[in-house]
């Protein structure tokens, strides 16, 4: 069955269409009760008029006023009927898209979280928002207005031609290519609107990109003076989606002159048929009045669904972005059974591992090796784009290497559930992303079950509390209000009263280059180093303050480990890492 239907879309080149169908599978029920009531909307529509035209039909034949007063209580029926299918159509029309819609938007996250963050890299995230929003948005068109419209759009005519050939067979067969003709006229210019539609939905979601970059690039904008540089990117941006919105635009236009040309002319045609077989005395002149109002009425579920349609390469194009997301591959396989529950002195080691970004893209590691014992912190040493922060992406398996192993305990990661893994490793980025909700749930959120106690705990090990209770609803203050104006040290103490409550055996510090003043700079030391105990942590260092109290340096140098021991002993040896700290080959913050 499923073979049949997408052969029959592959041959129509609507397999696009199949594959938004798919998705209105689980809301079956909420699409029957719309294409039930779409139906009995647009049918009662046609036959109410149709039974009115008909009174006034006997009345002009010269009937007698109880043949058409029998008939004003189902008139009356047919009516209210009509208005109240047209609520139920677009209540459960709407009540379905709307509820698919809620449910694209959660999934689309959760498929941008499951391969986050090797594919984030590579997206601009204004356009992944645009997708998220934007495209979702307009798939409400398809599915509340395209999908059950369209059935409705075949069975209504099919049941008004019905109708029509009760009255005279020939009525059915002259309308029946005009009805044809209306239908294949959007495969006309398909073509032409699938290029549009994708063409626009890009500009778009550029043009999306372009506004969030410079919302989120504000302060550089203003401090580089770049105002009038970005206005002209943008307006080039917005230009070149006025273009193809108006190319889409004209060949709408002319698709919506076809479809009137030929209706209207389906309409004459119909009408100047019946007068002929009036004339011939085939059917009774009281019948044209009906003949009028269904000829006039058969077209329009069709032209409606067909004008849906001119908007359909939209919808699809919107609706192949988000199917993009959807199916984007996980870079790593989550199929680690193993997990190390419990453990709390974890030792780490990199053994011969190789690994490059693209097959095609140099070796950023190549058979590096190197480990860390159980508390120990161990500082990855090397010039800027060494592959420092590579290397604890791959610990957190962000990608997987390409060659050689990594392993915990001398378990390899990868037999490890991503989850596992991940619960045993805690991050203190450089900076970090305060969510819209207070500062205990910003802490929190890398322990939802904490008490407010062990909160207070983490924040007073990271040295935060006093600023927190310094703000006038303490814990309670909402970051999204105050967030922008902490500063980085308190920002990154935060972070660290986080990793306090996650409180993971392994610790990664990404150490931030700016320096800070001496005050805070003291404060985020000792909340580190209160951090660091019993864990096993290593760091991507950038300050010699940080080399001289490791326990261990790592030294790396296009792609290999070439130095390894404490920086007493490698100053001693007066190579490479002398090299570097002495400023000879970079500058290291001091
Ligand atoms: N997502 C990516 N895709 C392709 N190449 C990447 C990606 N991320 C990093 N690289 C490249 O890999 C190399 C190592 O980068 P990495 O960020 O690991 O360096 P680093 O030692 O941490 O540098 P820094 O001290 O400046 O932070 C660089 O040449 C960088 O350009």
């Amino acid at each position: 069955m499923k073979k049949k239907g997408i052969i029959i879309f592959k041959a129509l080149k609507l397999e696009g269409f199949y594959g938004l169908l798919s998705y209105l599978k689980p809301y079956q029920k909420g699409m029957t009760l719309s294409v039930i009531s779409g139906t009995l909307h647009h049918l009662l529509a046609i036959l109410g008029p149709a039974l009115g035209a008909y009174l006034v039909g006997v009345a002009v034949g010269g009937g007698e006023r109880s043949d058409i007063v029998t008939y004003l209580p189902l008139l009356g029926i047919l009516v209210t009927g009509r208005v109240l299918m047209h609520y139920s159509d677009m209540w459960f029309a709407h009540e379905v898209a709307f509820r698919i819609l809620v449910d694209f938007r959660v999934k689309l996250y959760a498929a941008i979280e499951r391969v986050a963050p090797a594919y984030l890299l590579k997206q601009r995230s204004g356009e992944l928002a645009a997708t998220l929003m934007a495209d979702t948005e307009v798939l409400e068109w398809f599915f509340a207005h395209t999908a059950g419209a369209f059935l409705v759009a075949v069975i209504v005519p099919f049941i008004t031609l019905a109708i029509l050939f009760q009255i005279h067979w020939a009525l059915s067969l002259v309308l029946l290519p005009f009805i044809i003709i209306l239908f294949s006229i959007p495969f006309w210019f398909k073509k032409e609107a699938d290029r549009g539609g994708t063409e626009t939905r890009v500009k778009l979601a550029a043009v999306h990109g372009e506004a969030i970059d410079g919302i989120q690039g504000l302060r550089e904008i203003v401090s580089f003076n770049f105002g009038v540089g970005y206005k002209k990117r943008l307006r080039k941006f917005s230009d070149d989606l006025y273009e193809s919105q108006l190319s889409y635009g004209k060949r709408m236009g002319l698709e919506g002159a076809f479809l009137n040309a030929v209706s209207s002319l389906g309409i004459v045609t119909i009408l100047g048929f019946s007068a002929h077989l009036i004339l011939l005395g085939e059917i009774e002149r009281q019948w044209l009045p009906v003949i009028m109002i269904l000829a006039a009425n058969i077209f329009s579920p069709i032209l409606e669904v067909t004008s849906m349609g001119r908007n359909f390469s939209i919808i699809l194009a919107a609706a192949q972005r988000v199917a993009g997301v959807l199916e984007t591959k996980e870079i790593v396989e989550d199929q680690g059974m193993k997990n190390l529950e419990g453990a709390e002195k974890l030792k780490i080691e990199f053994r011969e591992v190789s690994f490059a970004y693209e097959s095609d893209l140099p070796l950023v590691l190549n058979r590096a090796s190197f480990q860390v014992n159980p508390g120990e912190t161990v500082a990855l040493v090397g010039e800027s784009g060494v592959g420092k922060t590579t290397s604890i992406n791959l610990l957190q398996r962000f990608w997987d290497v390409d060659g050689g192993k990594i392993t915990i305990n001398g378990i390899d990661i990868r037999d490890l559930s991503i989850d596992a893994l991940r619960s045993l490793i805690t991050v203190v980025p450089q900076d970090i992303y305060l969510f819209n909700m207070s500062i205990r749930d910003n802490i929190r959120l890398s322990n939802p079950n904490a008490t407010h106690q062990e909160v207070e705990e983490a924040a007073k090990a990271a040295y935060i509390h006093e600023f927190i209770m310094s703000l006038p609803e303490g814990y309670d203050t909402n970051t999204g209000e105050r967030g922008l104006q902490m500063s980085g040290g308190q920002r990154q103490r935060l972070a660290i009263a986080r990793a306090f409550l996650k409180n993971s055996p392994i610790l990664i510090l990404d150490e931030a280059l700016s320096s800070l003043d001496t005050e805070n700079e003291r404060l985020l030391q000792q909340s580190l180093n209160n951090l660091r105990k019993g864990r096993t942590t290593l760091i991507v260092a950038h300050r010699l303050s940080t080399f001289r109290e490791a326990d261990g340096l790592v030294v790396l140098q296009n792609g290999k480990v070439t130095e390894i021991g404490n920086h007493a002993a490698l100053v001693e040896k007066r190579g490479y890492y002398f090299e570097l700290i002495t400023g000879q080959l970079s500058s290291i913050a001091v």
